[in-house]
């Protein structure tokens, strides 16, 4: 489903990604970890569009997306839940997931924002879609509350209902569980869990090692903006270069 092909970028002359190759098969959790700097945050936006890279390929569903622009390839099916809960202030909760269904709707986000007539038949589909998603990530009864009181693991699972409102063929996770508590957390591992059984694809790029091993049916580890090993969490946690990389961290 997405093929990273040789993608390099570079800051000041000081490579955050070197040469990295990965590929992502549909209905696979693929994980990326790394230390400190390894460059996954650098990766994750070559791969949503937010960043160009200097060199390489990415290519989504069979299709070269390296130029195309964040949006272009979210219509293609990418969906990204940031790192930074960005959750629209004013609005309530089902108000917010309904914004990320409007992508695929005949009359569009525009039409939506200006609330045109060929919106409003738009909108019960949409509200209907708004209203599943919820279910599924378990904010149901918040629906109709303000959207920036939720705490920030069910602001963080708001994100994710948005994100698959806009019925994405690929979910990118941007270190989901960062800033969670530990029952957050665990309420976060098994809303992925449901999704990888639902058959999702999902590529999850995470500092939390623990989280990463437990849900991932494959694991890239970036050190130095390269890939030091590529394989089943089982073999990640005890490969020498990893562990090298991570203990290189703690001293
Ligand atoms: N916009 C930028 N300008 C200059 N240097 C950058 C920029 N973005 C990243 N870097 C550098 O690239 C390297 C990789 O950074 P990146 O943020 O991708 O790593 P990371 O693995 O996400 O780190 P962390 O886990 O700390 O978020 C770092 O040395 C970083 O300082």
């Amino acid at each position: 489903m997405l093929n990273v092909s040789g993608v390099s970028r570079s800051f000041g002359g000081v490579y955050a990604v070197r040469d990295v190759s990965l590929s992502v098969a549909d209905g696979e959790v693929c994980g990326v970890i790394g230390p400190n700097g390894a460059g996954k945050s650098t990766l994750f936006n070559l791969i949503t569009g937010h960043l160009a890279a200097d060199h390489g390929r990415i290519s989504f569903l069979g299709q070269r997306v390296d130029r195309l622009a964040p949006h272009r390839r979210a219509r293609m099916g990418m969906s990204i839940v940031f790192q930074a809960a960005r959750v629209f202030r004013g609005m309530t909760v089902e108000e917010n997931v309904m914004v990320g269904a409007h992508g695929h709707t005949r009359a569009g986000f525009a039409a939506a924002a200006l609330r045109l007539p060929r919106h409003q038949a738009d909108e019960r589909e949409i509200a209907a879609e708004a209203a599943d998603a919820l279910a599924r990530v378990g904010l149901a009864e918040w629906a109709d509350r303000p959207a920036d009181l939720l705490p920030i693991g069910q602001q963080r699972a708001l994100q994710l209902a948005r994100a698959l409102c806009a019925r994405p063929r690929l979910l990118l996770l941007d270190e989901p569980a960062s800033g969670l508590r530990a029952e957050e957390r665990e309420r976060l591992a098994t809303l992925v869990e449901e999704l990888r059984a639902a058959g999702l694809t999902i590529l999850l790029i995470e500092h939390d090692v623990g989280f990463v091993t437990r849900l991932a049916d494959r694991v890239v580890v970036l050190d130095l903006g390269r890939v030091i090993a590529d394989g089943p969490p089982a073999e990640i946690r005890s490969d020498p270069a990893v562990l090298a990389a991570y203990l290189g961290q703690a001293s």
